[in-house]
Order: C-alpha cells, then sequence, then structure tokens
C-alpha cells in the first residue's frame, strides 16, 4: 500500500520523521514554506511511506497537495497535525479522527445573516472522508469528530458566538478540509488524525499544551504505520 503522510508543519510530526518512518537523510527539496521528503522502507517489503509537509494554512495545503497529486498517486493520504477544540468535553492531548471538516468562511455576508458557498451556487463547503482508522487498525476507539478550517484562530468570545450560531464544528484546524478537498479531487483515501493541543477562546496561549499533543499524535501515528496498514 502506498501512503502519503501530509503535515502543515515538520515539528508536528518530528518524533515519527525520528523514528525512522522515513528514512534518514531522506531530504529532497526544501523551500522557507514547504519541504518535502523522499522516504525509504519503513517495511523494508512494502513501498515506503512518503511525507509531504506543507506549510501551515488551507492556501500552502492545497497548493502542496495539487502539485505533488498531479504527479504520484497513493492508495491512502494520512493528515497528521494539532488542532484547537471548542468541545470541552475532549480532554486536552486527546488523538481523535475528524471525519467531516468544513471551510467555514467561504461565503458572504448579508448584513447579519452568512450566506455559504453552497447556497451561493459556488460549489461545496463540506468536506467528508472517504475512510476510517478502523479501516486499518484494530481495537483503536478513537473519536470521531466534526472540524472547521480556518484562516483565522478564534480567540475572541465574539466571532466564536458567531461561529457557532451557523455552525457547531467540535474542532478547529487551519488544513483540515482543503486536505479533504484535495484528495478527494485526486480521488485518494484520505484519513485526517488530529491531536487536541489547545481548546478554541478567549486567547490564552499559555494554556496550550502542543508537546503533548504532539507527542500522543505520534504515538498513534507511529502504532498506524507500524502495526496498522498493510
Ligand atoms: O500561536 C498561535 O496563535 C498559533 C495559532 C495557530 C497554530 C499555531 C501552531 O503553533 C501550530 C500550527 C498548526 O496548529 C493547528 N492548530 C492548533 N490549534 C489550533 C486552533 O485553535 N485553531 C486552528 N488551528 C490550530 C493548525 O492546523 C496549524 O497548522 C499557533
Amino acid at each position: 500500500m502506498k501512503i502519503l503522510v501530509v503535515a502543515a508543519t515538520r515539528e508536528e510530526i518530528e518524533p515519527l520523521i525520528e523514528s525512522g518512518a522515513f528514512g534518514a537523510g531522506s531530504e529532497e527539496w526544501k523551500t522557507e514554506q514547504q519541504e518535502y521528503l523522499q522516504s525509504s522502507a519503513l517495511h523494508s517489503s512494502l513501498p515506503a511511506p512518503q511525507v509531504l509537509i506543507t506549510g501551515v494554512g488551507m492556501t500552502a495545503t492545497a497548493f502542496a497537495l495539487g502539485r505533488h497529486l498531479a504527479t504520484n498517486q497513493y492508495d491512502l493520504a494520512i493528515n497528521l497535525g494539532i488542532a484547537g477544540s471548542f468541545d470541552r468535553n475532549i480532554a486536552l492531548g486527546t488523538v481523535v479522527e475528524v471525519v467531516e471538516d468544513t471551510f467555514t468562511e467561504l461565503g458572504a455576508e448579508d448584513h447579519s445573516r452568512f450566506i455559504t458557498l453552497d447556497q451561493l451556487g459556488f460549489g461545496r463547503t463540506v468536506y467528508k472522508t472517504n475512510a476510517r482508522v478502523a479501516d486499518y487498525i484494530q481495537n483503536q476507539n478513537i473519536w470521531q469528530v466534526t472540524a472547521a478550517t480556518v484562516n483565522t484562530v478564534h480567540g475572541e468570545e465574539a466571532s466564536i458566538a458567531k461561529l457557532h450560531q451557523r455552525t457547531a464544528p467540535q474542532l478547529e484546524s487551519m488544513e483540515g478540509a482543503a486536505f479533504f478537498y484535495a484528495c478527494e479531487q485526486a480521488g485518494i483515501p484520505s484519513l485526517q488524525i488530529r491531536a487536541v493541543s489547545n481548546y478554541v477562546e478567549k486567547r490564552n496561549r499559555d494554556a496550550w499544551k502542543i508537546g503533548l499533543a504532539v507527542k500522543n499524535l505520534n504515538t498513534f501515528a507511529i502504532e498506524l504505520l507500524n502495526n496498522g496498514i498493510i
């Protein structure tokens, strides 16, 4: 099975890279925004997993994936990253599977009303994954959640309340829906796995647990790539 691992930043999947999943000294090219690492084999008898670091945000993700998938075919793409949670039932550090992701900012304001891109007749804003973690690894019991993909990280009570008047995602990231969009366009099964680093609230950066989220995310990813996908 040919697998592509996609992350916004190298830091989010550093432990996975350091685990040898993609081979040492495998960097192929690097720019300020993006780097692409060509992998070696994780399982020596199987095609090697590859990793694409896109840069942060939906534009960087769509461009990097569009360019890469134009000339490369995969059986599965896995988006790994951290995320903010609106849902306080999800503890910081929890690893979740995003099964539905929405471009919540795509649309138009009509005075106090928000008109989605769908309602305007210009396209679709909601993207669902066409694969499940459970298809690849058993006994993981991973939480399935919905997410919003945003250009601006919410950090103010009024804007959070405004979003919740029209939609109630559990998570927020800056790339997820763009990842699903690109994979759907390319006809590649996709999984989005994120660990919660912070709650979406009035900005409180000191409360973020990025280290815990990265650790848990990578423990899960190493288990998935080592023992799950064959
Ligand atoms: O310091 C900040 O305000 C800040 C804002 C967003 C992301 C970061 C990062 O260091 C990580 C980049 C990565 O993290 C995802 N992320 C994490 N938490 C959130 C959130 O609450 N809302 C949206 N995205 C989030 C995001 O996908 C970025 O790629 C620092």
